[in-house]
């Protein structure tokens, strides 16, 4: 399990670690880790020119002790000083006492000693960002704007010290202009901003460098380098450092891994059959969309699950595509015995697709609502559901269902699953690069998957996760691990599928996917 914890859970661990450390220690460590990656990026360090942009606070801090080791290997390094007199004062004097120099970066609010920096910045052959970090608040303000905006002009390489200054750590949300980094280097934890979009497209390659943060954050996580998240998410938090402040109990966000999904996946066993081994029924396609009912029983049938019914107009279709298929043209409740409903992909909204929609709503099994059935259906009866409910929507169908612009839903992913996820008392996984699943419980964290390609934006592939995770819904698992690795699934398959696939070869790639994480 990949965890990212919120700002003042990552503060108070900080705290509670440096009571048991000397002064600076911290940042030695941090410093050490991203001057070794900055070796790494720069391959030959002797000679080579370096640029630190270097904020007021500590993030600025670590920039200018990494510069100074990286000054001590032959680095010919200057840092731009954003407020020269409040910059990080241990690590000034070690990058001048390596050889360093600074300057001042145009914007600086002080006067009369400003010098140009764009040509510093443009023959760099690193740039190390330690603008700002988590302490960062709102957009970057104009001084820090003009040193993002040289060096995006320049487009020489760029290290972000623990985030890319001017993204949201907490929530990956980007309020005007940040720094686009090649690689970033974080430092304890991730943070939900390094695994969450838009902003986690400004972080390039993320690297964790282990600070010995771990057993001081909530349940003791140590995230990908791998030394101690029991993955439960339950986070007993360890990280009480008596301030009183009160640290989410939880990681924010936790992303699954291969492993983790391993284990999530059903198994059968001596005792399976194909009833006990889950029966998903499929509500999807019209006369309009009959291609839906096809593709969404082509993800039910690589699910896992024992049987896949189908029930509706697509029936003969379904039949000639896959004989395994339990079909019937009539209503849901007509169909047989289901363990968990799928409804609503290529539905259209036919009074005959309404009616479907109200009667699995009716229904006392696990149900995911997708596409066509997000629009039908009645809120109300959805949050008087008492088995568990899922819905996925893209983010024009959240946007809808939110009742704010799309670009709204985008700019603030995080936001608007937990949001609409608490309005529906249901599990609501949000489509898109990052998709992310929450729980109507807001103390859960929202599980963020990241194994999708942008290929995976075509027709159709949402169906065919539709059909995936009913399946999973009727193998047994809960609500989020059926959302959540079910989109790993998919997403993984995507990747897998050749380039550039269609939902039908994504439906193929799932059993590869498959195979390749349980294996
Ligand atoms: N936690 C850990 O375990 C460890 C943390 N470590 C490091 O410490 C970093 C956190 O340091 P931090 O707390 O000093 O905050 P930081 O990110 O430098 O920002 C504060 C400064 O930025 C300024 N500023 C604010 N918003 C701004 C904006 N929009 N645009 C421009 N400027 C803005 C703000 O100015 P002010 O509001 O005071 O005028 C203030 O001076 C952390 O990210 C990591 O790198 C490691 O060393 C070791 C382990
Ligand atoms: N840029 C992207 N990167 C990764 N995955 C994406 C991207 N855009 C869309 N996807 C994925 O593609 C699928 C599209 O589903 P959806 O929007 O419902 O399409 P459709 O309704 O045509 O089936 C979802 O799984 C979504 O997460
Ligand atoms: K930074």
């Amino acid at each position: 399990m990949r965890t990212g914890y919120g700002v003042e859970t990552v503060r108070a661990a900080e705290r509670a670690l440096m009571a048991r450390l000397p002064e600076g220690a911290l940042m030695q460590r941090a410093a050490a880790g991203l001057a070794a990656a900055c070796n790494g990026l720069l391959g030959r360090t002797y000679g080579a020119r370096v640029v630190l942009l270097v904020g007021s606070g500590d993030n600025g801090g670590d920039a200018l002790y990494a510069g100074a080791r990286l000054a001590r290997r032959g680095a010919g390094v200057t840092a731009v000083l954003l407020a020269p007199e409040r910059a990080h004062e241990g690590g000034l004097t070690a990058l001048r006492a390596a050889g360093g120099r600074t300057v001042v970066a145009p914007g600086a609010v002080v006067e009369g000693v400003a010098e140009p920096v764009g040509g510093i910045i443009a023959r760099a052959d690193l740039v190390v960002d330690g603008i700002v970090g988590i302490g960062g608040k709102g957009g970057l303000r104009p001084a820090a704007v003009e040193l993002a905006d040289l060096v995006r002009e320049a487009g020489v390489p760029v290290v972000a010290v623990d985030l890319p200054s001017g993204v949201e750590a907490e929530t990956g949300e980007v309020a005007g202009v940040a720094v686009r980094a090649d690689a970033t280097v974080t430092f304890g934890t991730y943070k939900p901003g390094l695994l969450i979009d838009p902003a986690r497209e400004y972080a390039g390659a993320v690297r964790l460098i282990d600070i010995g943060l771990g057993p001081h954050l909530p349940g003791g996580a140590l995230d990908a380098a791998g030394t101690g998240s029991d993955g439960s998410g339950t986070g007993r938090g360890r990280s009480d450092d008596g301030s009183g402040k009160g640290p989410s109990p939880s990681p924010a966000v936790e992303a699954l891994q291969h492993g983790d999904v391993a284990r999530l996946l059903p198994r059968p066993d001596a005792e399976s059959d194909k009833y006990r081994r889950g029966v998903v029924g499929v509500v999807a396609g019209s006369a309009r969309y009959p291609g839906a009912a096809v593709l969404a029983v082509a993800g039910a049938l690589r699910s896992g699950a024992g049987a896949v019914r189908y029930a509706g107009p697509g029936a003969d279709t379904v039949i000639a595509r896959y004989p395994e298929t339990l079909v019937s043209a009539g209503p849901p409740r007509k169909a047989g015995r289901v363990q968990a409903w799928v409804v609503g992909p290529g539905l259209g909204d036919e009074q005959d697709a309404r009616q479907a929609v109200a009667e699995v709503l009716d229904s006392d099994v696990p149900l995911l609502v997708d596409a066509d059935g997000l629009r039908l259906m009645d809120l109300d009866a959805v949050r008087a559901r008492t088995a568990p409910t899922v819905l996925t929507p893209h983010a024009g169908e959240a946007s809808a269902l939110l009742g704010v612009p799309r670009e709204q839903v985008e700019g603030a992913r995080l936001a608007s699953v937990r949001d609409l996820a608490a309005r529906t008392a249901s599990t609501v996984l949000l489509k898109g690069s990052t998709t992310l699943v929450a729980d109507p419980d807001s103390s859960v964290p929202v599980r963020v998957n990241a194994t999708g390609t942008g290929w995976l934006a075509t027709a159709g592939t949402g169906d065919v996760l539709s059909g995936l995770i009913g399946g999973l819904l009727a193998a047994g698992l809960p609500a989020r691990d059926a959302a959540s690795a079910g989109a790993y699934v998919h997403g993984l398959a995507g990747r897998l599928a050749p380039d550039p696939p269609s939902a039908t070869n994504v439906a193929g790639a799932l059993r590869h996917a498959w195979h390749d994480i349980t294996t």
